[in-house]
């Protein structure tokens, strides 16, 4: 675990563009990360997806420290506090319940709960949390849904994830109550398979030139 590592104040404001990774072999996640962060997306996402991810974890948060690594698809209440024990530094999950509302806030790092209907967007400003991921993005009603959420729940603020590429990115940046987005598309898989982390490095400088873009609008 590094040391005195700066608290994240607010996870939609790390970057804007996030990298959603999965790790398979733990020993591909430092040069991975190094390539993010060298193209210039230093906040990262790592799923709870595979048997990897808290040693991919561990593995960044200790060799890599340019990198913001966080932990994402944390959907058991148990997880929030083994990915930060691991060096996690903040915490998302796909979607959310009270159980594992309650265990991302013990976990002491800013969090982002998964959610995809405006209901779930008026229970979480009930219980306090104003930053959320959206997801799936694209398949929950993309650009579209979330304009229309800014009229009554201008509070809200937003991280689409799922589905969102180098064309859309810009768009969902665009928006006022979107701070960033996730997305694994600076990741392809054959290029982590094989290890061209110069083509992720290239994939992920395009994708902080895409959102510079956006900003300036
Ligand atoms: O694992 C999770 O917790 C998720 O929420 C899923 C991820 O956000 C998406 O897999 C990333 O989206 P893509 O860019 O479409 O690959």
């Amino acid at each position: 675990m590094p040391s005195a590592v700066p608290p994240v104040p607010s996870v939609l404001d790390l970057a804007p563009v996030v990298p959603v990774v999965v790790v398979e072999d733990a020993a591909d996640a430092a040069p991975l990360a190094r390539a993010l962060v060298a193209g210039g997306l230093p906040a990262i996402e790592v799923t709870l997806r595979t048997p990897a991810a808290l040693d991919a974890i561990r593995a960044i948060a200790g060799e890599v420290p340019d990198a913001v690594v966080g932990a994402g698809t944390v959907i058991a209440p148990e997880q929030a506090g083994e990915a930060v024990a691991a060096g996690a530094r903040f915490l998302v999950s796909p979607g959310w319940t009270d159980v594992l509302l309650a265990a991302m806030r013990a976990s002491g790092v800013p969090f982002l709960p998964g959610v995809s209907t405006t209901s779930e967007v008026v229970a979480l400003l009930e219980r306090g949390v104003r930053e959320m991921k959206f997801f799936p993005a694209q398949a929950a009603g993309g650009t579209a849904y979330l304009k229309s959420l800014a009229g009554p729940l201008p509070q809200a603020r937003f991280c689409p994830t799922g589905g969102i590429g180098p064309d859309s990115a810009p768009d969902y940046l665009a928006l006022p109550n979107v701070g960033c987005v996730g997305g694994s598309w600076m990741l392809p898989a054959d290029a982590v398979a094989a290890g061209d982390w110069d083509r992720v490095e290239r994939l992920a400088r395009e994708a902080a030139g895409l959102s510079a873009g956006a900003r300036s609008r």
